[in-house]
């Protein structure tokens, strides 16, 4: 018999955190949006599958659903409960969140209606340790702690730098030289021991390029920032998402908090350093009339302190973000894909066959990257079988909607559950199996029952106005280095290493235990 903590756990391993749900003033729902919406063929929200008795009392019924359900407290419960959701209820379901009504959907169609309900500033609910210690330090609020028009302010110039296609080009011109470093460190080959903490270093270093335009030393361990404290701040995360909504820290300083803002202090102090003296690099160049030159390279802080509508504090938190949120997505998604290159070595020829025809003898350029579908399709492969974030989006409108011939109250919660849809053999056949070909077109060594996929079904970055706003920086870091270090070295799996991936979430997908590599280099 699981308990009452317990039982709460899952509805707190949301990537990101549901909203506290007591405040009935935001979800109560507006009787006359209700009848505009209202239609013959329109059925009530109660109509949805899902909780009924116990289960669907307001505040406690959570604890009854889960009773009522098999599943077990692990790493990957969220996973489990949905599963179990689907299982039970159907690919729409309604159950209790607190005194409110949370509807999962595990159909890409479905998915598809939720996402193209146009909003002009999409709801998710903050991260709130981060919001707590901003506020404390009387710090501006940042992208992952802001909503509404305030966080619109500052996306909006962020985006037109970050996701603009040109974008792409000025990546792979500054993450090249930090890729080529890698792999020169294991120009000799041998054995890595571990992926994911080289993998880190990787990520930290890219970022550090895109924030500040300068090598950190991450690589070579003389880094600046000590990269133990960047997990620390995941963990604190994570630990506050399972926190049942219970904040002590917010009136007495809990050890949580405390290792949060010591990770944070520490991360925050190196910014201020780097801001101070990318600022006075900018003075120098520009009294000596060089600024022109200076900025053929691409500069995102000097790019983002220039919009007129950023103010050098807007840049600092927006710089923050995008460097802690840089580092746990990729890295770890590079080791769940570079674990399933070495395990699949039929796949791993063919995307090495891909990178040598596409280059050459030349280096992996932009143009190149562009030719390398297979290895893109790698990517969304991995993405697809390790769902970076667990179970996948979340929307709440303050609006009504009709849903799938639903009528949904505004306020309800929506959980987009991808993670369920990549795993669903009526949506990916054989979807245990790590087959890239499926989203490749002109390959013929899929029949069409495997490539015939829904775009709604897998969208790791999220979609819309509030998706991932480093995708294009996450894709390119991934594409260059995968492409460089391959091209390299053949890898593969130590003998007793498990072939079953061992993973669990701590914001993003994280495997659980080492995973080592013998590599060789080609000749
Ligand atoms: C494999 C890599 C990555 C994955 C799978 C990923 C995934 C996501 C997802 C699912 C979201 C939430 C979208 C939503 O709510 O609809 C998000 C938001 C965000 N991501 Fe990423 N991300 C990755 C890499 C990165 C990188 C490299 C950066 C920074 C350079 C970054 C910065 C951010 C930021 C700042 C947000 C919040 C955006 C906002 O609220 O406006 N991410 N990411």
């Amino acid at each position: 018999m699981l308990s009452t903590t317990k039982c709460f756990a899952w509805r707190l391993r949301f990537p990101f955190r549901l909203p506290n749900v007591f405040s009935t003033s935001l979800y109560s729902s507006n009787p006359a949006a209700v009848q505009t919406t209202k239609h013959p063929e329109v059925r009530p929200l109660e109509d949805i599958p899902g909780v009924s008795g116990k289960s669907a009392l307001p505040y406690v019924g959570s604890i009854f659903l889960s009773k009522s359900l098999d599943y077990k407290l692990d790493d990957v419960q969220v996973k489990t409960f949905c599963s179990q959701l689907q299982k039970k209820f159907g690919d729409i379901v309604r159950i209790r969140i607190k005194n409110n009504w949370g509807v999962f959907i595990f159909d890409p169609d479905l998915a598809k209606e939720v996402l193209e309900i146009q909003l002009k500033y999409p709801y998710r609910p903050p991260v709130d340790i981060l919001r707590v210690y901003n506020d404390r330090h009387k710090l501006s609020q940042s992208l992952v702690t802001l909503n509404g028009e305030a966080w619109a302010r500052l996306r909006k110039p962020a985006q037109q730098l970050m996701l603009r296609p040109l974008a792409v080009s000025a990546y792979v011109d500054t993450l090249s030289k930090v890729a080529e470093d890698f792999v020169q460190k294991y120009q000799d080959g041998g054995t890595i021991e571990d992926l994911r903490p080289v993998l880190v270093d990787y990520a930290t270093e890219s970022v550090g390029m895109l924030c500040f335009n300068r090598r950190f030393g991450c690589m070579d361990k003389t880094g600046i920032i000590d990269i133990k404290f960047i997990e620390d701040i995941f963990d604190a995360v994570d630990v506050d998402s399972k926190s049942l909504g219970f904040k002590p820290y917010l009136y007495v300083s809990t050890p949580m908090y405390r290792k949060f803002k010591r990770a944070l202090d520490h991360v925050y102090s190196v910014f201020q350093v780097e801001i101070k003296n990318a600022l006075s690099t900018l003075e120098k160049v520009k009294a000596e009339g060089k600024l022109e030159e200076y900025l053929e390279k691409p500069n995102l802080l000097y790019s983002l302190l220039s919009h007129p509508k950023m103010t050098p504090a807007d840049v600092d938190r927006t710089l923050l973000d995008l460097f802690i949120a840089g580092i746990e997505s990729t890295s770890n998604t590079l080791s769940l894909l570079w674990f399933e290159l070495a395990k699949n070595q039929d796949k791993q020829e063919k995307l090495y066959k891909e990178i040598s025809s596409v280059c050459g003898n030349g280096d992996v350029t932009k143009e190149a990257l562009a030719n390398m579908s297979y290895l893109k399709a790698c990517v969304r492969e991995t993405m697809r079988i390790y769902s970076p974030t667990s179970p996948g989006s979340y929307r709440r409108f303050d609006k009504d909607v009709v849903l799938g011939g639903y009528h949904i109250p505004a306020g309800t919660e929506l959980v987009l559950c991808f993670q369920q849809m990549c795993e669903d053999p009526r949506l990916f056949k054989s979807p245990e199996k790590f087959l890239p070909e499926r989203f490749m077109r002109d390959d013929t060594t899929l029949t069409e029952e495997y490539k015939n996929t829904n775009p709604f079904a897998i969208l790791p970055f999220g979609f819309g106005p509030r998706s991932c706003i480093g995708q294009r920086f996450a894709e390119t870091e991934m594409h260059v280095l995968t492409a460089k270090f391959f091209r390299r070295f053949k890898a593969s799996l130590l003998p007793d290493t498990n072939k079953t991936m061992e993973y669990k979430y701590r914001t993003f997908a994280v495997p659980k235990n080492a995973v080592p590599l013998t590599i060789t280099p080609r000749v």
